[in-house]
């Protein structure tokens, strides 16, 4: 299994360019607001939707922020997600909102988002990007972006080593835009010999939220502004480190 890491420089940047000019389109897929989050049920009762809606908007808000990517596309059939993600900043530039053809999963949806991004920005790479991140930050993107630079396919395990947040290809007119995301597919990606991107420092990247422990483990590394506000008032315990203070960003 070919990996690629990014190595500390003495400065402490990372090797890899992140300084240049932005040269991904991430897709996100965006489930509708009223099907998704069920594993958070217990915990947001009939307010599962706004939790859905506030962790989309900061992933893509810090998505949209990240200076490696230059459009963003949105695969979604939910019209309230798509009117709150327009409001975004840099909305206007760079976000694209598309709908969720054909309607099939999560796979197919990416697919689709691939499709779009290409037409639109032809020579970009493109990136699969899970929506389930409220803590992700616009520099540790840039760091798993410049890294995926370095592969013709690679992908980001998450937090738990049992999934994939990111997958990237850098050329998908040459095909190979296969994403494999559900479940286990952390292995399904490295048994399709995607590169397997062994980077530190991007634990914001990583950490997708499914469960109640994901939240509280998000929150102890900063959430977004939405997931932020809206956590402190539906289980601030959640927002409490050790020593009892609020780990909001
Ligand atoms: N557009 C689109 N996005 C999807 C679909 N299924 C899942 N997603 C997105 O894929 C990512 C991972 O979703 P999952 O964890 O599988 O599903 P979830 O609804 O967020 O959570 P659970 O209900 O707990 O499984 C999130 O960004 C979802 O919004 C789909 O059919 N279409
Ligand atoms: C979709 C995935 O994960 P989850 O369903 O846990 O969000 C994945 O890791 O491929």
């Amino acid at each position: 299994m070919t990996k690629v890491t990014t190595v500390p420089s003495p400065a402490g940047r990372f090797m890899s360019s992140v300084d240049g000019p932005p040269s991904w389109s991430v897709v996100i897929p965006v489930k509708r607001l009223h099907r998704a989050k069920s594993r958070l049920a217990g915990l947001a009762g009939n307010r599962r939707w706004e939790l859905a809606l506030a962790v989309c908007l900061d992933a893509v808000r810090a998505t949209l922020a990240c200076r490696a990517v230059q459009r963003v596309v949105v695969v979604t059939d939910d019209h309230h997600a798509a009117t709150a993600l327009r409001e975004l900043p840099r909305a206007e530039r760079a976000l694209m909102i598309t709908d969720d053809v054909p309607d099939a999963g999560l796979n197919p949806a990416l697919r689709h988002g691939a499709t779009i991004a290409s037409r639109q920005d032809p020579g970009l790479g493109v990136a699969a990007l899970s929506a389930d991140l409220p803590a992700l930050r616009p520099e540790e993107l840039a760091r798993v972006l410049a890294a995926a630079n370095r592969a013709p396919r690679s992908f980001l395990a998450d937090a738990a080593a049992v999934g994939t947040t990111l997958y990237a290809v850098r050329d998908v007119d040459s095909g190979g835009f296969t994403p494999a995301f559900g479940g286990s597919s952390r292995a399904r990606h490295r048994g399709q010999d995607v590169v397997e991107l062994d980077l530190r420092g991007v634990d914001s990247v990583r950490r997708d939220v499914d469960t109640p422990a994901d939240l509280r483990a998000a929150a102890a590394l900063g959430l977004g502004p939405v997931t932020g506000a809206l956590l402190a008032d539906l289980a601030p315990h959640l927002m409490l480190g050790p020593d009892g203070t609020t780990r909001a960003r």
